[in-house]
């Protein structure tokens, strides 16, 4: 008697649940507004501006009150890099230094994980101190041991191309030019991996192949699980190194998504 073979069942592959994404940024119906005193004529000597200053009767008039940012709420991601596009005045930097801490808000809520780094163009270093003496204290700033910052002080200077021309590492910062100054910030705070980093126009004044050594080093620092922040004017960048797009106008958040979704939007908006 034949004896029925067993059925032979393959079971589907098991498909490993996708990673739980990690928030790293909540903005939750953000407004920023700045005040600005002494926003009148102007016109009269500085004692009349004191004493103006100091009267009782000061006119509320003086006073101008710029809300820059209305009502933003997004999220984002550990891994993401995200462009921040719009025009002049927009509220993308206001933005920025509100999430880094630097700016209170007027109402709604800012969550951060960690403490975010924000790199602008205007970020401090002392222009009388050497670029290499910058590299230093610099790194001291962001957390960095001695011993790191000796490790790493080569791959820093190398990295921004201070010295392809000559010694200019061991030259007062005063000495750069304003692309040079760019070069060495956006060195230095790319030593380390950041939670979250934000990059504030630093890569426009570099030369292009500073430019393309930058996006590598974006693409890496995403991939070591921080979280990118990109404000630009270049759409080049933004395509380059950035899978998510948020344009402000007005301070208002007038779109948030894929690159090329907001890009495009946008290149229509600007007639680019
Ligand atoms: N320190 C300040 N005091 C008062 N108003 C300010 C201040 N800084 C910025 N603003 C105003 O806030 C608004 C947003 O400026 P912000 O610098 O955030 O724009 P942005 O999108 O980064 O512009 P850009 O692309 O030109 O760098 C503008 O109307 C600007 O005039």
């Amino acid at each position: 008697m034949a004896v029925a073979e067993p059925e032979q069942r393959t079971l589907p592959p098991v498909q490993a649940p996708p990673a739980p994404r990690v928030p790293t940024v909540v903005v939750d119906d953000v407004h920023i507004v700045y005040t600005v005193y002494g926003a009148g004529t102007g016109k009269g000597s500085a004692t009349a501006a004191l004493s103006r200053m100091l009267s009782k009767k000061r006119r509320a008039s003086n006073v101008r009150r710029v809300h820059a940012v209305r009502g933003v709420s997004f999220t984002a991601y550990r891994g993401e890099a995200i462009g921040i596009i719009g025009s002049n005045g927009s509220g993308k930097s206001t933005l920025l230094k509100s999430i880094a801490g630097l700016l209170p808000v007027e109402s709604g809520k800012i969550y951060t994980d960690g403490q975010p780094s924000l790199l602008g163009v205007n970020a401090a270093m002392m222009n009388d101190l050497t670029g290499g003496t910058n590299v230093i204290l610099g790194g001291l700033a962001m957390g960095m041991s001695r011993d790191e910052i000796r490790s790493r002080y080569k791959g820093i200077v190398d990295f921004s191309g201070i010295n392809e021309k000559g010694d200019f590492i061991s030259l007062p910062m005063r000495t750069y030019s304003s692309g040079m100054a760019a070069r060495l910030r956006f060195s230095i705070a790319a030593a380390k991996n950041h939670d979250v980093l934000m990059i504030d126009e630093a890569l426009a004044t570099g030369d292009r192949s500073f430019q393309k050594r930058s996006e590598d080093r974006i693409r890496e620092l995403r991939k070591e699980a921080g979280t990118v922040f990109l404000v630009s004017h270049n759409n080049k960048s933004i395509r380059d190194t950035c899978d998510r797009v948020v344009w402000l106008e007005h301070g208002v958040l007038r779109m948030d998504g894929p690159t090329e979704e907001v890009l495009t939007a946008y290149e229509e908006h600007t007639g680019k």
